[in-house]
């Protein structure tokens, strides 16, 4: 009985659906049509927007952010317009000139004799060169010849040794080696040129790589202290992750914008203001210790000691792994711990030591923090 009743229901049902249907104007259809596939189509953009990656690339200036940019460029085989590299071939000729430029002045400070007098006139001939802005390929190619002589001058070698004691870029010892192949005629710069070229970042920068058919949007920054007032533009609900770099080789250095303030408490009090930010409460932060090149021929090095600059470090001054371990707890325990239990649990921090000049290096690193990324963005997005 109350099936009969159930089916004359669902009869009846049709029917009136039917003529509901009929009761339509073309019009009306069409105009149905139209707004459900407005909604559909809104329906898949909340998706792809839930979808971006939006990684922010922080830390102080010099910690190697652009550098990892490029790396992501070279990684996903998205090359580099050749407008980009002419501005780089650009930018390398000034990171040399102004690289033995410094070298020649902080000689003459520190009072180191030249090595063979003959030296001194390549250093005048180079001041020359040091007033020209418009470094063109003709003027370069005059100028290279006497930054090699002065490469090779054991002078101008122990002012580089004493380096910390005044600003000068990381990549210039590279550029030196390289300068037979960079001063020629045909010269275009590699991958690996362009990741050494060094130019310092003004502004925020956005750059978007579709990964696994996702959207990575990465947000470069300027890390000197002038630049930093920037950040604020791009912190708002759509950032996934924080990436942060930290130059672990700049224990026993001083900031270029002071010239008092120790490099890695800089850093360290960046992360700070970062880590300990209510507005960051639900973003993973993922810690690159950056410069692992560096901080292993600078441990390495008897002329430098991480005990002057830190005098609780118990571990072997000259062991990598012990300066890392140490850096690395140092920057681990800045976070506060919050005992509101009202608030969301911390999140939790990640780190890798990194090189960023070394593509396999940062491949190898990128992977595991791109899966890291995923299986946390699908696991907030299954929770909404
Ligand atoms: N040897 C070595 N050099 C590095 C490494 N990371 C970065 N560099 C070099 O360090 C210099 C500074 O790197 P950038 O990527 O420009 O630093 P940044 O964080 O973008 O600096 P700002 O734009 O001023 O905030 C460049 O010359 C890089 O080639 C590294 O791991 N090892
Ligand atoms: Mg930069």
């Amino acid at each position: 009985m109350s099936r009969r009743r159930n089916s004359r229901k669902n009869c009846c049902e049709g029917i009136f659906s039917h003529l509901l249907r009929i009761r339509f104007t073309p019009e009306e259809l069409e105009q149905r049509d139209k707004s459900r596939k407005i909604d559909k189509f809104l329906e898949k953009d909340k998706n792809s927007f839930r979808r971006q990656v939006k990684l922010l690339l922080l830390g102080a200036g010099e910690s190697g952010k652009s550098t990892f940019l490029k790396q992501m460029r070279i990684i996903h085989g998205i090359k580099f317009e050749p407008e980009l590299i002419r501005e780089y071939h650009h930018v390398i000729y000034q990171n040399i000139v102004k690289g033995m430029q410094v070298l020649v002045d902080a000689r003459e400070k520190l009072d180191i004799a030249w090595e063979h007098p003959m030296t001194e006139h390549a250093a005048n001939q180079a001041i020359l060169f040091h007033s020209s802005n418009d470094l063109d390929l003709e003027t370069f190619r005059q100028y290279a010849p006497f930054i090699n002589r002065l490469w090779q001058d054991k002078a101008i070698r122990k002012a580089y040794d004493r380096r910390r004691e005044f600003q000068l870029s990381d990549s210039v010892s590279y550029f030196f080696d390289e300068l037979d192949r960079i001063s020629r005629i045909d010269y275009v710069p590699s991958n690996k040129d362009i990741l050494h070229c060094r130019k310092a970042t003004k502004g925020v920068f956005e750059f978007t790589i579709r990964i696994q058919n996702i959207p990575f949007v990465f947000v470069d920054v300027g890390g000197q202290r002038t630049q930093r007032q920037k950040w604020t533009k791009c912190f708002d609900g759509s950032v996934t992750s924080i990436l942060f770099l930290v130059s672990t080789s700049e224990f026993d250095q001083v900031l270029a914008e002071d010239r008092k303030t120790n490099r890695l408490e800089e850093s360290k009090n960046i992360f700070d203001t970062i880590v300990n930010n209510t507005a960051f409460q639900g973003i993973s932060i993922i810690l690159f210790l950056n410069k692992t090149d560096l901080l292993a021929q600078k441990v390495k090095n008897p002329e430098t000691d991480i005990r002057w600059y830190y005098p609780q470090f118990t571990g072997n001054p000259h062991s990598i792994i012990d300066v890392q371990t140490f850096i690395l707890q140092m920057f681990l325990r800045v976070r506060k711990i919050n005992h509101n239990h009202s608030l969301k649990p911390p999140q939790p921090i990640y780190h890798h030591f990194t090189n960023a000049v070394d593509t396999q290096n940062i491949q190898v690193v990128f992977n595991s923090v791109k899966d890291t990324i995923l299986q946390r963005n699908l696991a907030s997005l299954m929770l909404q």
